[in-house]
């Protein structure tokens, strides 16, 4: 008899429609090892669609892969009422329903609230969910909790496996955006920033507005999760964040749709200049975190051609750890550091691992 292990996922973007087709395509899989995935609800940012008896019922895969389906296609889940033996929910009543089923399963089959979302609004839930004993699993990283540093890569667990061995980590230095990897290394090749930004979106790498990648903000909050880890006791304010545009094309200033179309254009040559002067150095521009002793920064810097971070391509994400163990040669973390399948995969990964904590 296999262990169930019952979910809600919060976001049907990207990443959580290629979540659902895991869970889909991992029946068997799973079914070998024992464990099965019962996903009792999903929502967007409109509505929460959920098993009519979260306890005894849960989404069929058919219903699973329709729900892929209609949020690829631009529908809002509240169009797929009617389908199934399942209740949908609005707004605030899907918060309180999430609430409502988290009391009921927390306590006894147990519950994971997976957040696949790129909001904030998502925090007092997961937050109650928490209180309520149930598990979070977050690709999300606004709540700065997560464990989505370096999508699906095992940067947390490897530095987990360090900490806990006693060797203190006394520097990291990283790419940890695949779309600021992937922008830094196509503009080495004489592309405009505002093409690569905008292949980079089209590729799935940027979060909803690349500006929260071109902030460096998206970048920071990876940063600062891994600070915290290493013992640090900041918050984001504390962290040195160089933004790749001004003030005034900020989302407050500027929509989405000005800043791709004509806002970006007025990026292209400065960046361009930068990267001709490191070139001329040997060198190559990164956006890089450094996380060393009490201080965590993010900004460009020249790095060589031919290190680590100089050779990275594309969304890879390259991360060099210092400690003890590994003082003179890093032990560097490499690969796909953004993308909807990687990412999916590790938000899988996450939660196959929490199996231990369900009855
Ligand atoms: N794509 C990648 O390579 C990686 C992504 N991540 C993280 O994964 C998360 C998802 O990314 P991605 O799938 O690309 O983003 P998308 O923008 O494609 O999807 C976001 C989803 O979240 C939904 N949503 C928004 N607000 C809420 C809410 N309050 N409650 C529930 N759902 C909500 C949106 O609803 P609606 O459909 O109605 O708009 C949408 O379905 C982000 O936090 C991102 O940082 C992490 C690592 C890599
Ligand atoms: N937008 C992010 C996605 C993953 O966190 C990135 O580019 O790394």
């Amino acid at each position: 008899m296999s262990k169930n292990i019952s979910l809600i996922l919060m976001g049907c973007g990207g990443v959580g429609r290629q979540l659902l087709q895991h869970i889909v395509s991992c029946r068997s899989l799973h079914a070998k090892q024992g464990i099965h995935l019962r996903v009792v609800g999903v929502s967007d940012s409109k509505s929460l669609l959920v098993a009519s008896d979260a306890f005894t019922m849960e989404l069929p895969d058919d219903f699973l892969l329709e729900v892929c389906r209609a949020k690829s296609n631009g529908a809002s889940l509240s169009t797929l009422s009617g389908y199934g033996e399942f209740q949908v929910f609005t707004n605030s009543e899907s918060t309180k329903k999430i609430v409502d089923v988290a009391a009921f399963l927390g306590k006894s089959t147990g519950l994971a609230l997976v957040d696949c979302s790129a909001s904030s609004d998502t925090i007092p839930v997961l937050t109650q969910a928490v209180d309520l004993d149930c598990c979070v699993v977050m690709a999300n990283k606004k709540p700065l909790t997560s464990t989505m540093v370096g999508a699906g890569l095992p940067v947390i667990a490897s530095l987990n496996r360090i900490l806990s061995s006693g060797d203190p980590v006394h520097r990291i230095i990283g790419s940890l955006s695949g779309t600021l990897g992937y922008v830094m290394s196509e503009l080495e090749g004489g592309k405009l920033l505002s093409q690569v930004v905008r292949s980079a979106k089209n590729l799935g790498y940027t979060e909803p507005d690349p500006r929260d990648d071109l902030s460096g903000m998206d970048v920071a909050r990876k940063a600062l999760i891994l600070a915290r880890l290493l013992g640090q006791r900041i918050n984001l304010d504390a962290i040195k964040i160089e933004s790749l545009y001004p003030e005034e094309m900020a989302p407050s200033v500027m929509s989405i749709e000005d800043f791709l179309g004509s806002g970006l254009l007025l990026l292209d040559k400065n960046i361009q200049e930068r990267v001709s002067k490191a070139s001329l150095d040997g060198k190559v521009l990164r956006y890089v975190c450094v996380i060393e002793d009490s201080s965590c920064e993010v900004g460009i810097q020249e790095l060589p051609k031919d290190s680590a971070l100089g050779r990275l391509r594309g969304s890879d994400n390259v991360l060099e750890v210092y400690s003890r163990c590994y003082k003179d040669q890093p032990l560097v973390i490499q690969g796909a550091g953004a993308g909807n399948d990687t990412t999916a995969a590790g938000v899988l990964a996450d939660i196959v691992d929490i199996q231990d904590l369900f009855p």
